[in-house]
């Protein structure tokens, strides 16, 4: 027993001298400073576990440095944490030399087939990728980005009092996260939307844990396959859904993006799976920001009143003459961006200080980043927007506390025009083009439900969740546990019908 024990201990031992001196020896001395290597090449994977989206963060605080290497098995990342080096990285001059590399995450979690996956790299090599090609033409700006916003509006007018009702009790994130979901991808999918099906709505929730096995797990087929046979389930509404031309009632992107697949070559039932990065584009962040978003407004009882009387101030009585029983309110939504501007700077602060946002991009050749750090070819750049959103260099010395007064005031206002200060939505010509569709349908949730509504946590008080428990691959961090509320139809609101309208027509952004 002993002599077996002691072979094992010397094959452990040797494994590790062995690894130790191949980390070091693959290590450029040029390169950015090795910060881990405890257990070579896992370091990385057991933070990752431990600590989940905030570990690149706590290593800044722990080390103070710029930037740093990790070593995985077979991949080298840098991760940059200093706005002088990230805006270098983002400058035009080396748009070649880190390019942004979505479409492995896309194809990783789709589940393409070895054919559509040979056929989907070759055209967007020729013609760039024409899922993010066709969301940047539809929703980034103009009347179409207007038409799919007033039609998530138009849901959550309907859908609102039939699921909000006086008295009603559930998770604020489950709640909120729901509604938003079936106003996105209705909008979006149209009168056939898959995700009407609470039955394909509960497979993507079955999914969505599976996609950290996708990314990390070596076995994922073994670790998630209960996320995978959801996966599935998604997958398969999705082929009925273009089979039974539920995509030609759509918002005009969807038939776009499906005869752009059809033109690649990609036969349609593995086109459909490609749909699943259009959902999770839709349905990853923007729950969990208005979770977080409603979180802050509702335990601040000052903030609250601030954000209703702005509300009241530019809604319309419509009441008929002389009809004190019933009065009839309009909120026109097109215009709270600029009329609301505490609820505006809430938005701002929330993304500030829950972004997880981690920028990715491939070092194309060997280059020297600032004369100093050299990157070897194929290595992953990582930028992560905590490092820069809790900078007190940027930010202040309050750049660790939540506090939407720093978007009221000019000095930090002026931060939101800079993607080295400022990028929960990412940075340069991959940044998101589906900020304003998301932000303009998120803010005009939270109104509709401010106006009508007290939330009130069932425990009594607010308290904030943890976020250990947070994908590292989502740009906003999901809290650890829900808060149980009850909805209360405000008394001075019963008597009120809203109407809350997105104007076609007026301006967007
Ligand atoms: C609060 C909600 C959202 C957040 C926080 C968010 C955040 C992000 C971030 C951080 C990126 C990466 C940007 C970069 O690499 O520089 C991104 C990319 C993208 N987002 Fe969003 N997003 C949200 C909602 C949406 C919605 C509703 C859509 C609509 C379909 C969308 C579509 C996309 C697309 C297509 C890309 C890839 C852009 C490209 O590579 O060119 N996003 N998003």
């Amino acid at each position: 027993m002993h002599t077996l024990l002691a072979v094992g201990v010397a094959i452990i031992l040797f494994a590790y001298f062995i690894l130790q001196a191949l980390l070091h020896s693959t290590q450029n001395k040029r390169e950015p400073r090795l910060l881990e290597f405890t257990v070579p090449f896992l370091d990385s994977a057991i933070g990752i576990m431990r600590h989940g989206a905030s570990y690149l963060q706590n290593l800044r605080n722990k080390h103070q440095v710029s930037i740093h290497t990790l070593r995985m098995p077979f991949q080298r990342l840098y991760i940059v944490h200093a706005p002088h080096l990230i805006q270098i990285i983002q400058s035009k001059a080396n748009a070649a030399t880190f390019v942004p590399n979505l479409l492995d995450f896309g194809i990783l979690f789709s589940g393409l087939n070895k054919d559509a996956q040979i056929s989907l790299r070759k055209a967007v090599s020729v013609q760039g990728n024409g899922f993010t090609i066709s969301v940047h033409k539809y929703l980034l700006s103009g009347p179409s980005l207007n038409t799919a916003t007033k039609a998530a509006i138009d849901r959550l007018s309907e859908s609102l009092p039939k699921s909000f009702t006086d008295n009603h009790q559930e998770g604020l994130l489950e709640l909120v996260r729901h509604e938003l979901a079936l106003a996105l991808t209705g909008a979006i999918y149209g009168p056939e939307n898959p995700f009407n099906d609470p039955e394909i709505e509960a497979s993507w929730m079955g999914f969505l844990p599976g996609i950290s096995h996708l990314l990390y797990s070596p076995f994922p087929y073994l670790t998630a396959r209960k996320a995978l046979r959801s996966r599935s389930r998604v997958i398969d509404a999705f082929k009925k859904y273009f089979r039974t031309g539920g995509h030609l009632q759509a918002f005009p992107m969807i038939s776009e993006m499906y005869e752009i697949n059809k033109g690649h070559g990609i036969a349609p039932d593995e086109s459909a799976k490609l749909e699943l990065a259009t959902s999770l584009a839709m349905l990853s962040s923007g729950g969990i920001t208005t979770f977080w978003l409603l979180f802050h407004i509702l335990s601040d009882a000052g903030t609250m009143r601030s954000i209703r009387d702005e509300l009241y101030a530019v809604a319309k009585d419509e009441s008929k003459n002389g009809d004190i029983t019933r009065r009839t309110k309009v909120l026109i939504l097109n215009g709270i961006k600029e009329s609301c501007p505490t609820l505006l700077a809430m938005l701002n602060e929330t993304l500030r200080y829950h972004s997880t946002v981690i920028n990715i991009k491939e070092v194309q050749h060997d280059t020297t980043l600032a004369e100093q750090y050299f990157l070897k070819k194929e290595a992953i750049v990582m930028i992560p927007g905590q490092s820069v959103h809790h900078n007190t260099d940027i930010w202040g010395p309050s750049a660790n506390t939540f506090d939407h007064h720093r978007f009221i005031s000019a000095e930090f206002k002026k931060n939101l025009a800079s993607t080295s200060a400022f990028r929960p939505f990412g940075a340069g010509v991959t940044m998101c083009p589906g900020r304003h569709f998301s932000t303009n349908v998120i803010l005009s949730l939270v109104a509709m439900i401010v106006v009508q509504y007290d939330v009130l946590p069932q425990e009594g008080q607010w308290v904030t969740p943890t976020k250990r428990n947070a994908d590292l691959w989502n740009a906003m961090p999901k809290p650890d546990w829900d808060i149980n509320v009850r909805l209360v139809k405000r008394v001075a609101e019963k008597e009120v019908e809203w109407k809350f309208v997105w104007s076609e027509g007026a301006t967007v952004v």
